[in-house]
C-alpha cells in the first residue's frame, strides 16, 4: 500500500504539501471536545487487543459492520475478541469512499506502524502485530497521548459526577491537562422518564432535598462551581431539536412541580422548562468564562428494537431535519440581552443548517473577543473530507475562517487523535488549491499562518491554555 497514505496524503499540490509539512504537520493537539473515560486515562490504561481500543464503544465501525451484513454477535454481542475482529477485517474492503476507510488505515499506519490493507488475508497477522505492539509497552493511555503531543482533553461529563479522575489527572504531573466539561442534558430533558430520578441524584451530590426549581438551580450552580473548581472550561449540550418559548421563573417552577408530583406535560411546557434553563445556564458560564457547546439537530435511537438490546449511542441516529433557525437565533438573542452570551460554539448535524449557523454566528459577534461565538467543525456525519470542507467553504464564505478553533475528534477512542492530522491535510490542501488555482494570493507565510491558527493556536487562546496548563 506504499501509494497509500503517503506523505502527501489527501495533498494534491505544491502549496497544499508545503502548507501541511512546513506549518501544521507539528503541531500540538487541543481536542477540547470528546469522550473519552477520564478513568482510562487517570489509570493509565493499556488496551490488551485491537478489539479493545479499536471496536468497544465505536458506533461509527459498528453501523458499517451490520450495513455489511455482520450478526449483532460479532458487534456488540459477547463473542470471542479476535471473532470481533475478523468482523471488522471483512467490512473494510467494504468500506471504500467512507472516512473509516481512510482512518482505519491511518490509525494501523501511525499508531502500529503496518502499512498493510486490513482485509480477510491480513486479519490474523495485523491482529498479531497490533497485539504484540499494545502489550509490548509505550501504548498506554498516557503515552498515546504524549506520542500525540496532545496538549488538552476536554471531555464530556454528568454534573453529578465526583470529577475524581480529572482531581488525580490534575494532581499528577502531565504534559497534558485533562479538563471535564458539564453536559447537563439529563437536567433539560424533563420530558424524559428518568428525569425525577436525575434530580434526586443532584439532590444527593449536593447535600440538599430538591423540593422545588429554585432548589433544582440552587443545585445545577453549585455543580457549575464545583466543575470549575475541577479544571472545566466548557458546556456542552446535546440539544435534538431546538426550542424557544419564551417564560419566567415562576412559570418553570410550576411546571417543575407538576414533573416531580409524576404529572405529564404538554411539547409546550416542555419547551419552557427547557429555555428557561438554558438561559439560567448560560448565565452561569458567561460569569465563569467557559464556552457553551450546542450539537444540535441528532434524531437519535430510531431502531426501537436495537435501542432495547443495546441502549443508546449504538449506532442508530441520523441528522433529523426540524427548523432551527427562528428557536436558535431567539435563543441566542434572549441569553444576550439578558445575562449576556458566554463564548460559544454552535455544531449542526443536519447540513442543510450550515449556512444558518454560520450566519448567526456572525450575529452574536460583539467586538470583545475574535471568533467569540463559532460555527464549530464538522459534526459526526459529516465528519469525512466533503463535510469538512463544506463546513469550512461555508464558514469563509460569509465569516472569518481566520479564527475558526477547528478540529475536535468528538470520539470515544484513543487512536483517534490521527483525525487531526486528517482535519489538517484537508485544510491545507483547501488553502492550497485556492493558491494554486490562483483564488488567493500564493503568499505561503501568510497562508501558512492561517493553518497554524486553525490548526491549534486558535483553540489555545479560545479555551484560555497555555502550554497544557489552564492558565
Ligand atoms: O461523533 C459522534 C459522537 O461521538 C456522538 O456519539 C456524540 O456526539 C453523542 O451522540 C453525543 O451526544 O455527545
Amino acid at each position: 500500500m506504499s501509494n497509500f497514505i503517503s506523505e502527501d496524503f489527501l495533498l494534491t499540490n505544491d502549496y497544499a504539501k508545503t502548507l501541511y509539512h512546513d506549518f501544521a504537520k507539528d503541531l500540538p493537539i487541543i481536542d477540547f471536545h470528546n469522550h473519552l473515560p477520564p478513568d482510562d486515562i487517570s489509570k493509565d490504561v493499556t488496551f490488551k487487543t485491537l478489539t479493545d481500543i479499536w471496536l468497544g464503544g465505536d458506533h461509527y465501525k459498528w453501523r458499517l459492520m451490520r450495513a455489511n451484513g455482520i450478526d449483532e454477535h460479532y458487534i456488540t454481542g459477547n463473542t470471542d475478541e479476535k471473532e470481533k475482529f475478523k468482523a471488522w477485517a471483512e467490512t473494510v474492503p467494504n468500506t471504500l469512499g467512507n472516512p473509516l476507510f481512510h482512518w482505519t488505515h491511518m490509525e494501523l499506519k501511525r499508531y502500529f506502524g503496518i502499512d498493510d490493507f486490513l482485509n480477510p488475508e491480513t486479519a490474523d497477522r495485523i491482529w498479531d502485530m497490533a497485539n504484540e505492539k499494545l502489550q509490548n509497552g509505550g501504548m498506554s493511555t498516557q503515552q498515546l497521548l504524549k506520542k500525540d503531543r496532545v496538549e488538552f482533553v476536554g471531555t464530556t461529563d454528568d454534573p453529578t459526577d465526583d470529577l475524581a479522575f480529572h482531581k488525580e489527572l490534575q494532581d499528577g504531573n502531565h504534559p497534558f491537562q485533562v479538563a471535564p466539561s458539564f453536559r447537563p442534558d439529563p437536567g433539560l430533558k424533563i420530558d424524559k422518564e428518568d428525569f425525577n430520578a436525575w434530580v434526586q441524584k443532584l439532590g444527593e451530590v449536593t447535600n440538599t432535598e430538591i423540593q422545588k426549581y429554585s432548589d433544582f438551580l440552587d443545585g445545577l450552580a453549585e455543580r457549575v462551581d464545583y466543575f470549575d473548581h475541577h479544571g472545566c472550561k466548557a458546556s456542552d449540550h446535546g440539544i435534538d431539536e431546538m426550542f424557544y418559548k419564551p417564560t419566567d421563573e415562576q412559570e418553570v417552577a410550576g411546571i417543575f412541580d407538576k414533573k416531580m408530583r409524576g404529572e405529564s406535560l404538554t411539547n409546550v411546557e416542555v419547551e419552557k422548562y427547557k429555555t428557561f434553563t438554558l438561559q439560567f445556564l448560560a448565565s452561569l458560564y458567561n460569569k465563569k468564562g467557559w464556552i457553551m457547546q450546542l450539537h444540535i439537530g441528532a434524531m437519535r435511537n430510531n431502531n426501537t428494537k436495537m435501542f432495547e438490546r443495546v441502549g443508546r449511542d449504538a449506532g442508530y441516529d441520523s441528522p433529523g431535519d426540524r427548523s432551527l433557525a427562528k428557536p436558535l437565533s431567539h435563543m441566542l438573542d434572549s441569553i444576550e440581552y439578558g445575562s449576556g452570551l458566554p463564548k460559544t460554539i454552535l455544531y449542526c448535524l443536519n447540513p442543510k443548517d450550515y449556512y444558518v449557523l454560520a450566519t448567526i454566528a456572525g450575529n452574536h459577534q460583539d467586538g470583545s473577543t475574535a471568533g467569540k461565538v463559532q460555527f464549530g467543525t464538522a459534526w459526526w456525519f459529516n465528519d469525512h473530507i466533503d463535510g469538512m470542507e463544506n463546513q469550512m467553504k461555508i464558514l469563509a464564505n460569509v465569516g472569518l475562517i481566520k479564527h475558526f478553533v477547528g478540529m475536535l475528534t468528538d470520539s470515544r477512542s484513543f487512536l483517534s487523535f490521527s483525525r487531526h492530522e486528517y482535519f489538517r491535510r484537508i485544510l491545507c490542501n483547501l488553502f492550497g488549491t485556492w493558491a494554486q488555482d490562483g483564488k488567493v494570493p500564493s503568499d505561503i507565510e501568510w497562508l501558512g499562518a492561517y493553518v497554524k491558527d486553525i490548526s491549534y493556536h486558535n483553540a489555545k487562546e479560545y479555551f484560555g491554555l497555555k502550554n497544557g496548563v489552564i492558565l
